[in-house]
């Protein structure tokens, strides 16, 4: 019988199925970070059980701590306390923790991928959200609370009823300047916020298959964002390249019997899926978010709903109308970053718009690397230096921006174009205003002072 990715993964990580009760599936690898692991391990600690596996964890420093280049200080008492309790709760249960500065920490789903404990087939799990990041490489990464976590840590196994499969076909080729940020944007703008409720959506098409690792990534990021449990894409040469080499991935003499397992993982031609929805992206342009949530986004040369699918309260809180067109909204800050698109790519992509160029006066940028291995890879390639001469500031990894948890806040009224995956009303600072977009869109948008994306030629260093 012909099956799809996650029925393989499924049926091959089942370890224990009734009728009437959820299926327990085996997980092969967990990711933790400071934020929504603590309880976990206090749960535990409380029934005096210990990890099952604690080579299958691994932690990292993300949400809490500051990207300013003494971030070892931290003055907030609820950061320093999450810090503190992961560090201890890793040496006691043994666990690898990514620690600020050792060159291995970074945003979560930033590291799993760039260590290699992401490959195609498993089953992986973090207390985050955003955890669908991983199915880049075709794996099935579920984002899970907190007291399932605790239970994933005792027992090695997750209890779930098998979701709904949904197919996301992308038909066409992606149009020069157009990026996987925007793909998923259309995407939620057409099916909703809960367009994917109850389904893992595996992403399809040529369109995909052309897609880097990176990119891959951006858009099983925000799979979330219209409900999905996940989303994942087949693993292909592009997945194995990316992999070959990294300190997790399969030493040189098991590489071959890897890649055999994994090519078998991927989707057999005629496999059916609960439900499919095709996105028609030959016309793509650059998207943006015009709301306070990522479903609320326009094609840059369309308007703001009038009429059916305006929202006036959302409107209210951005300072925007009915029918206004985005370009040549002015904004006042710039970020890029985050486990949507803080990856090397985009800091290239940022780079190359930057070159020569200055940012407008009245903004401020921030571009934060996901994480030490992007930021040293960055440096070497000299990107750092583009960046800071036009004005933009280059820091130290985390999340930063993405959400107010740390220092790095949108001031209140303020407006934002960001390269995360939510715009929701306060999301990076009370009373601040987000515009998801591209990283290109941003760098364009930072550069103009404006939202656009169109290529200011003419700026400051020029006219200079
Ligand atoms: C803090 C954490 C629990 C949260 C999540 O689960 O996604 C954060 O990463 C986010 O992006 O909102
Ligand atoms: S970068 Fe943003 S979306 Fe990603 S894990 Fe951190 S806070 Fe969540």
């Amino acid at each position: 019988m012909a099956l799809n990715i996650v029925e393989k993964i499924w049926q091959q990580h089942v370890v224990n199925q009734q009728e009437g009760f959820p299926d327990v599936l085996a997980i092969d690898f967990a990711l933790l970070h400071e934020v929504t692991s603590a309880q976990a391990f206090q749960m535990l600690g409380d029934r005096g059980l210990g990890v099952h596996d604690p080579r299958r964890f691994l932690a990292t420093i993300d949400h809490s701590i500051p990207t300013r280049s003494d971030r070892q200080r931290i003055t907030d008492p609820q950061a320093r306390a999450q810090i503190a309790a992961l560090r201890e709760n890793c040496q006691r249960q043994q666990i690898t923790l990514c620690e600020p500065d050792s060159g291995g920490q970074g945003i979560v789903h930033v590291i799993g991928p760039e260590l290699g404990i992401t490959q195609p087939g498993m089953t992986l799990v973090c207390g985050d959200s955003h955890t669908a990041t991983h199915g880049a490489f075709g794996a099935l990464a579920f984002g899970i609370g907190t007291s399932t976590l605790a239970h994933v840590m005792a027992t090695g196994a997750l209890l779930m009823n098998r979701p709904g499969i949904m197919q996301v076909a992308f038909h066409g080729e992606l149009p020069q300047g157009v990026y996987a940020k925007d793909m998923i944007l259309r995407l939620i703008a057409d099916i909703g916020i809960d367009g994917a409720t109850g389904h893992v959506i595996e992403y399809t098409g040529q369109a995909v298959r052309d897609l880097s690792m990176e990119q891959r990534m951006t858009l099983c990021n925000m799979s979330i964002e219209c409900g999905a449990v996940a989303g994942l894409v087949a693993p292909d040469e592009t997945t194995f390249r990316y992999l070959k080499g990294r300190p997790y991935a399969p030493p040189d003499a098991q590489w071959q019997q890897a890649v055999e397992h994994w090519q078998s993982r991927a989707s057999d031609p005629g496999c059916g899926y609960d439900k499919t929805v095709t996105v028609d992206i030959r016309q793509l342009t650059p998207m943006i978010s015009w709301g306070t949530n990522p479903e609320q986004s326009i094609a840059i040369d369309q308007r703001i709903p009038n009429g059916p699918g305006s929202d006036q309260a959302a409107l209210n809180y951005v300072g925007l109308k009915e029918a206004q067109s985005l370009t040549g909204v002015p904004v006042d800050w710039a970020f890029v970053g985050s486990c949507t698109n803080g990856r090397i790519e985009d800091l290239r992509v940022v780079a190359s718009i930057l070159n020569q160029k200055t940012i407008a006066p009245h903004v401020t940028m921030y571009v934060v690397p996901g994480s030490e291995a992007v930021r040293q890879q960055a440096i070497e390639e000299g990107l750092d230096q583009i960046i800071t001469r036009a004005g933009a500031d280059f820091r130290m990894p985390g999340c930063s921006m993405c959400l107010g948890m740390n220092d790095d806040q949108v001031p209140a009224g303020a407006r934002c174009i960001s390269t995360t995956n939510r715009n929701f009303i306060g999301r990076q600072g009370t009373g601040s205003i987000t515009h998801l977009a591209s990283p290109a869109t941003v760098a364009m948008s930072a550069v103009a002072g404006h939202i656009t994306t169109q290529l200011t030629t003419m700026n400051q260093q020029e006219a200079s």
